[in-house]
């Protein structure tokens, strides 16, 4: 679907901002850390985080975006010097901790935690979102993925990654439990409050969801009440075909690394036209590349704070964050062709990489580059608007902005780029009232034609217990 940015009075759209941010100290550029300006070495101080939060919510970032991991990156057997060396994602928090902290500290911005299938099940995990939702009055995101590291798995009882397509399996049948719980389990009106008549909710307005799949049974009913956006906000990253597939289905946000607004734009259209295959509409879901910036106020003063920030570059920590291990766990050499790669790991990114470096064999240590280089923009406030107006006209919704040191990196960003972008229409200058899917999409709720949806008042006439589960599921598979 092609894009148009522009109102009718041919102003640009505002373009949504989240601040990509990691609770650790070397999350994306490696070596930065070591700056005197940077304060992520703080990240265990939880005022490093609120204090942030607070910043980005004067300056109308529509949301925080919390990275996580599950283990270390790598070798799966080798030593781990270098992640511990480097900070690099070692020693970590957890970020979705971090956020009732941050919940009660802030009022508009929306908060954004990852959170792998692997680490947690999903009945807790849907009530922790709740939770943290129900905390924030409606401002949470979750990011949905499946994992990416060999020791990330050992970490939780297996051997080894899972097979690549298995993992969005898993990842199907683990958002499916928690749409259950949090779109089916309690119909609208189940809570009542109501001290006269002793009743504090209504039973027959809750119910069990009886969910069996290949890796849960999960009987419910869910323990928390709706909470306001009921599903959080969901946000995935895997941009493989089954990624897409997987995001074309349920996500609302796409987070995407695409070496340019050209390939953005083919990503984009791509998982769109699965969408609307899915019975979704190209609209339903936004895209977002991650971008970092330099900025000066002269293109020269934007020239040599780069080369003072490369100054800090390291480049054991870019390659090490780019390893990518075959599927016995082992890394491939930085100078490994890309097309000799067989990995569990980030197909879709090891895919669309090669596949848009065509004038030399594309290598594993490209990826690194893309993530050290490809990512940055340098430049003046309006020389970055420019470039941000290209992203837009490829279809992207919002950036993701990739810090080089907190709270440095924000602040120079609101302080100098966001007032360019705002005389030109990119960036809001007010929050939207409500929940954060209303403020990006206009309701609280997902909409009909995500499969949430489906669950909605589904499970008052569906079984109503196992017996009946199970006699209900053998029907439907002695008919398929
Ligand atoms: C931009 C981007 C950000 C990601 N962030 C995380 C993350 O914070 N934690 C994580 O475990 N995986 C993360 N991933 C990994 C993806 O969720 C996914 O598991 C991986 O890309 C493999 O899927 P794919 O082959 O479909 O791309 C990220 C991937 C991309 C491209």
């Amino acid at each position: 679907m092609s894009q148009n940015p522009s109102n009718d009075a041919g102003r640009r759209k505002p373009l949504h901002f989240n601040a990509f941010v990691m609770n650790t100290s070397s999350h994306i550029h490696h070596g930065q850390w070591r700056r005197p300006d940077a304060g992520q070495t703080e990240f265990n101080d939880v005022n490093t985080w609120i204090d942030l939060a607070q910043k980005l919510e004067a300056a109308k970032f529509d949301a925080m975006f919390f990275a996580d991991v599950s283990g270390l990156y790598g070798d799966a057997d080798a030593d781990f010097d270098v992640y511990v060396n480097e900070g690099l994602q070692i020693p970590s928090n957890d970020p979705t901790v971090l956020l009732g902290a941050l919940a009660v500290k802030t009022k508009h911005i929306g908060l954004a935690t990852t959170s792998n299938v692997v680490q947690n099940h999903p009945f807790n995990f849907a009530r922790q979102l709740s939770t943290l939702d129900h905390i924030s009055g409606g401002r949470i995101a979750w990011n949905i993925v499946t994992g990416v590291q060999d020791n990330g798995a050992r970490n939780y009882g297996l051997d080894a990654l899972t097979d690549h397509a298995e993992r969005y399996r898993w990842a199907d049948e683990y958002v499916d439990v928690t749409f259950k719980l949090w779109e089916g389990s309690w119909d609208e009106g189940a809570l009542l409050k109501d001290k006269e008549n002793g009743r504090f909710s209504d039973p027959s307005r809750i119910h069990k969801i009886y969910h069996e799949g290949p890796r849960y049974r999960v009987e419910g009913p869910h323990l928390p009440s709706p909470s306001p956006q009921r599903t959080p906000l969901l946000f995935q990253a895997g941009s493989s075909a089954s990624g897409r597939a997987f995001a074309a289905r349920n996500a609302e946000a796409v987070f995407i690394i695409a070496p340019s607004p050209a390939v953005a734009r083919e990503l984009i259209a791509d998982t769109r036209r699965l969408a609307v295959e899915a019975g979704r509409r190209p609209e339903d879901i936004k895209f977002f590349p991650g971008l970092s910036f330099i900025i000066g106020d002269t293109e020269e003063e934007a020239r040599a704070k780069a080369k003072y920030y490369d100054e800090y570059v390291s480049v054991d920590g870019y390659l090490a964050h780019a390893a990518i291990v075959d599927k016995t766990g082992r890394v491939y050499p930085p100078d490994t062709p890309l097309a000799a790669v067989d990995t569990n790991t980030m197909k879709g990114f090891t895919e669309w990489v090669s596949k848009h470096i065509t004038d030399r064999e594309p290598v594993v240590a490209d990826l690194a580059y893309l993530q050290a280089q490809n990512s940055r923009v340098v430049g003046t406030p309006e020389q970055i608007a420019d470039k941000l107006e290209e992203w837009q006209d490829a279809g992207v919704d919002g950036i993701n902005v990739i810090n080089w040191v907190i709270p440095g990196s924000f602040e120079e960003f609101a302080d100098k780029v966001l007032p360019v972008l705002r005389e030109r229409g990119l960036a809001q200058t007010e929050y939207a009232e409500g929940t954060l899917r209303r403020k990006l999409f206009g309701s609280d709720h997902l909409n009909e034609r995500h499969p949430a949806a489906a669950y909605r008042g589904a499970f008052a006439a569906g079984p109503q217990s196992w017996v009946e589960a199970d006699a209900l599921r053998a029907g439907v598979t002695s008919t398929a």
